[in-house]
């Protein structure tokens, strides 16, 4: 496949008045993993939704590619390129976890030797070896996205739409299926990943696009739509109550923080202005302690955006990295 895993040029999908996505571009290199994030009803499901073929986006929408196929025009190629897993999951309780598995492998259309070959590896890989002859009635909620999710790999598909796969789940589950995540991407296999966490999107996302009012109202890295919003700040601490004094003289427009001998100063966090700050105590032969870069975190950048503050609509500058100590 050449060019990206999924390209969708101003999709657009309304439920009679109601305008669910309002002309939307995503583009996800292959290999990646992309977070769309927004708040309940906020249209992440019909995105995925149109994007894995279950609906069709309306007419006035503009072209979509998955896997590098038209989805107008070749959508059984895009349904044998991706898999899916939905906030619903597709495990049926009555039977096993294994024959789950053995389940998909047939609705794949493989041996029945290769699709016990493929079931028990993948049970294995999921930690469900144990599990794997009891009805999946008696999983825990983790077990059973873990198992919908090795159910979902069962086709060896290279894009995979995963739609609020932690909702619900406890912290230490859903460590795992973001360390699953991780592990499917170093396999070369591109996630789409929906939620409303922003720490998940955080975690995993190469890049982030949040939804908001049928439109997406930022994207970027995380480290770009943290430095959106307002609220970042460089934090200077000092040992020597003499060079803190100095510096404060220095840097006049900083807080002061007489206690902690430590001045803070409003910062965009990028380079340009960590720079003037070191050039400033510099020519005053002023040596800080420690320097710290505090930048909003994705809950600030979250709220202001669907909060309708005061924002611009693109980072202005490139990423820097969340905390930096000197
Ligand atoms: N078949 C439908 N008919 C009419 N309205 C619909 C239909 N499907 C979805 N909607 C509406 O479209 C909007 C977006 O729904 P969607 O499920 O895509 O949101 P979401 O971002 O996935 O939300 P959540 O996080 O709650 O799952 C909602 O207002 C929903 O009520």
């Amino acid at each position: 496949m050449t060019g990206p895993a999924i390209a969708a040029n101003s999709l657009r999908k309304s439920y009679g008045d109601k305008t669910v996505l309002d002309g939307i571009d995503l583009t996800v290199p292959e290999g990646t993993i992309f977070s769309l994030l927004g708040p309940n009803g906020a249209g992440k499901t019909t995105a995925v939704k149109i994007l894995s073929t279950l609906i069709s986006p309306d007419r006035s929408s503009g072209p979509v590619h998955v896997g590098g196929h038209d989805l107008a025009t070749h959508p059984q190629a895009v349904r044998a390129a991706i898999g899916v897993t939905g906030q619903f999951s597709a495990v049926d309780g009555l039977i096993t976890g294994e024959e789950n598995m053995l389940l998909m492998a047939d609705l794949h259309h493989l041996s029945r030797r290769e699709g016990r070959r493929v079931a028990a590896e993948l049970l294995e890989r999921f930690d469900l070896v144990d599990a794997a002859k009891k009805p999946a009635s008696t999983y825990s909620g983790g077990m059973k996205r873990r198992l919908d999710i090795a159910m979902t790999l069962v086709g060896d598909p290279r894009i995979i739409f995963l739609d609020e796969p932690t909702t619900g789940l406890d912290p230490r589950s859903r460590h795992t299926m973001w360390g699953i995540i991780r592990e499917l991407v170093s396999d070369g296999v591109t996630v789409f990943l929906t939620t409303q966490y922003l720490e998940e999107a955080d975690e995993l996302a190469d890049r982030i696009a949040v939804l908001h009012d049928g439109v997406i109202a930022a994207e970027g890295t995380a480290q770009e739509l943290k430095r959106i919003v307002p609220g970042g700040h460089v934090r200077l601490r000092f040992t020597d109550p003499a060079a803190y004094r100095s510096a404060a003289s220095a840097l006049s427009e900083a807080v002061r923080d007489e206690e902690a001998l430590a001045l803070q100063l409003p910062s965009d966090g990028s380079q340009r202005a960590l720079r003037s700050v070191l050039d400033r105590l510099d020519s005053s032969g002023i040596e800080a302690g420690e320097l710290t870069v505090h930048t909003p975190d994705l809950d600030d950048v979250f709220f202001a955006l669907t909060g309708g503050a005061d924002v611009p609509t693109q980072p202005a500058q490139p990423a820097q990295p969340k905390e930096n100590v000197r």
